[in-house]
């Protein structure tokens, strides 16, 4: 019960602290102008962030051939049917044809999209550092160390990187977020040199894949799915798959996370903002993983805190 109330708690600081976050986003947005200085930047930010910048490794051609893709193909020919719109504020990837089960709704050229990570060096790969736009005070009010600490060390790094490569902060700290909310992680398999010969394990890796980074997340309700399709062959492509049936005018949504699942955290960490439910919290703290209640326990505020908080927020609390 204590980690389950720390836990709901936990749930609201962050979505009032990925408010601050959106609000903060949208000013710096409307102030962004896209230049060639600002690509290039994107670029430099990816190689310095994640010190391996290659292009897709699943395609074995050394000089992948260039493609050439129309939006006037067929559905699975590219980005058939569908459409970018807003809807409740959020810009979003919406059809404009009704979509079967299993159908793929559009697809991207593997050599189109930058990946930020070698799947072979996937195991040493356990953090996801983002930008943080949120001020010391803000950040430690989060209280979760985990959280705070990655926050820390985020905006840490990009000052000491802005300092050496003689750019400004808020410059660096815009395009580093530009770059971690875009980024989708999916997994493939790879051969790793170090298992058994003939062992093809899975790993995850992030890429960024145009146009796909329009499609928004949903935990419980997305009706579509990052795919890789023909991962050892030179014409790889990145594909959305329907789970369900989609009706014409329905938004294309997908599941953050390498394998659907994303926490409150790392959803905030990476895309700047927290569903208002998120059952693979409880799952993390019920199954105690990534020290997530040892992260709870060293919180400063006690249960009976905790509790007098939630029912002022809730308006009710029971005993679990
Ligand atoms: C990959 S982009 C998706 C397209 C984005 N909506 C846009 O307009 O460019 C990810 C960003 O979309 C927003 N987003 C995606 N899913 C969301 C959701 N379920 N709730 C709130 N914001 C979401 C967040 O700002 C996130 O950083």
């Amino acid at each position: 019960m204590h980690a389950g109330s720390k836990l709901e708690l936990f749930h609201e600081r962050l979505e009032d602290n990925s408010t601050l976050q959106a609000t903060f986003s949208a000013t710096r947005m409307r102030r962004a102008r896209p230049t060639v200085a600002g690509i290039i930047l994107l670029v430099l930010i990816a190689q310095v962030r994640v010190d391996i910048v290659h292009s897709f490794a699943v395609s074995s051609s050394q000089s992948p051939k260039r493609k050439r893709f129309t939006n006037q193909g067929k559905a699975a020919g590219g980005f058939a049917k569908t459409r970018l719109r807003r809807m409740n504020g959020i810009r979003g990837l919406y059809a404009t044809k009704s979509f079967k089960k299993n159908e793929i709704i559009c697809k991207i050229p593997s050599d189109v999209a930058l990946a930020l990570s070698d799947p072979s060096m996937a195991r040493e790969q356990t953090t996801n550092p983002t930008p943080d736009f949120y001020s010391d005070a803000e950040i430690d009010e989060l209280e979760s160390p985990m959280i705070v600490n990655s926050a820390k060390e985020e905006k840490q790094q990009i000052s000491d990187l802005s300092q050496s490569m003689n750019i400004s902060f808020d410059e660096l700290q815009f395009a580093t977020w530009l770059v971690s909310s875009r980024l989708f992680a999916i997994k493939i398999s790879v051969d790793d040199p170090l298992a058994r010969s003939n062992f093809n394990i899975r790993k995850a890796i992030r890429v960024l894949l145009p146009y796909l980074d329009m499609i928004n997340h949903s935990l419980d309700d997305a009706n579509a799915e990052l795919h890789l399709i023909d991962p050892e062959k030179d014409d790889a492509w990145f594909a959305i798959r329907a789970v369900r049936p989609i009706k014409n005018g329905k938004e294309i949504t997908i599941s953050y996370g390498a394998s659907g699942l994303e926490t409150s955290a790392g959803l905030l960490m990476n895309y700047g903002f927290v569903p208002n439910q998120n059952k693979i919290d409880s799952l993390l703290v019920q199954k105690g993983g990534d020290g997530c209640i040892e992260s709870l326990d060293r919180w400063k505020t006690t249960l009976d805190e905790d509790e007098a908080q939630l029912s002022v927020a809730t308006g009710t609390w029971s005993m679990c």
